[in-house]
């Protein structure tokens, strides 16, 4: 699918090409705060509330759709948010060469796509693999987050979670709920929501 390509203006938005490998993020913040990322923010309101929530953590919120970083920073401006910046890029890349290892004090993903067909669901951007491959970059202590609206999705980390040893189950015995009091929900989980469906939360810690 071609993205119709919207020039975004912000004081939020970094421009991947104007990034180095990897960036001074206290440089660009302005302080020593502690890191976080959010992958895939869609339109930011999630983000907005959360980054309100903790004005002493600077976020990082990642998207490859053009159209969701101009509506998450319109967002940030319009609230005078200043712990926040915008990328547009893929997890995967973002990560490897833009995030130094061992950095990050807390990752948020939410309702990431589904790919529901069976033969598309290597595509899915969330499986042990890839949360190990996170584990790198985040520091002791530090929050995974993840929700899905996705029965099969939520059920297949919710399973994954409990091998990958560097972690620790906030939810335990539980390995996921449908109520997380306290996490802010997002535009796709309120839609979700809405459609009756129910949302699975995963909160994990990095031992
Ligand atoms: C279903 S939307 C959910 C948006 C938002 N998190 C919410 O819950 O309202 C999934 C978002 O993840 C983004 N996305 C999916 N895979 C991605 C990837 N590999 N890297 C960056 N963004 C990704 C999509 O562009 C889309 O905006």
């Amino acid at each position: 699918m071609t993205q119709s390509f919207i020039h975004i203006e912000s004081p939020n938005y970094l421009r991947l090409q104007d990034l180095s490998t990897p960036p001074d993020w206290q440089g660009i913040f302005g302080n020593h705060n502690r890191l976080a990322l959010e992958i895939g923010c869609g339109v930011g309101d999630f983000m907005l509330k959360t980054a309100l929530d903790q004005p002493d953590t600077n976020f990082v919120a990642i998207d490859f759709y053009n159209k969701g970083c101009d509506k998450t920073c319109r967002r940030i401006d319009r609230h005078g948010v200043s712990n926040v910046r915008v990328v547009r890029d893929e997890a995967r890349a973002f990560v490897t060469e833009r995030i130094p290892k061992g950095s990050l004090s807390a990752i948020y993903i939410n309702c990431p796509d589904p790919w529901p067909k069976k033969r598309h669901r290597k595509r899915r951007l969330v499986n042990r693999e890839f949360i190990e491959f996170l584990l790198d970059y985040m520091v002791p202590g530090a929050d995974f987050f993840f929700a899905t609206d996705f029965d099969d999705y939520g059920i297949d980390v919710a399973n994954a979670l409990p091998g990958i040893t560097a972690l620790e189950n906030q939810f335990g015995p539980d390995l996921y709920r449908h109520e997380f009091p306290g996490y802010h929900l997002s535009k796709y989980m309120r839609k979700f929501m809405a459609e009756g469906k129910q949302i699975y939360f995963m909160h994990y810690k990095v031992k």
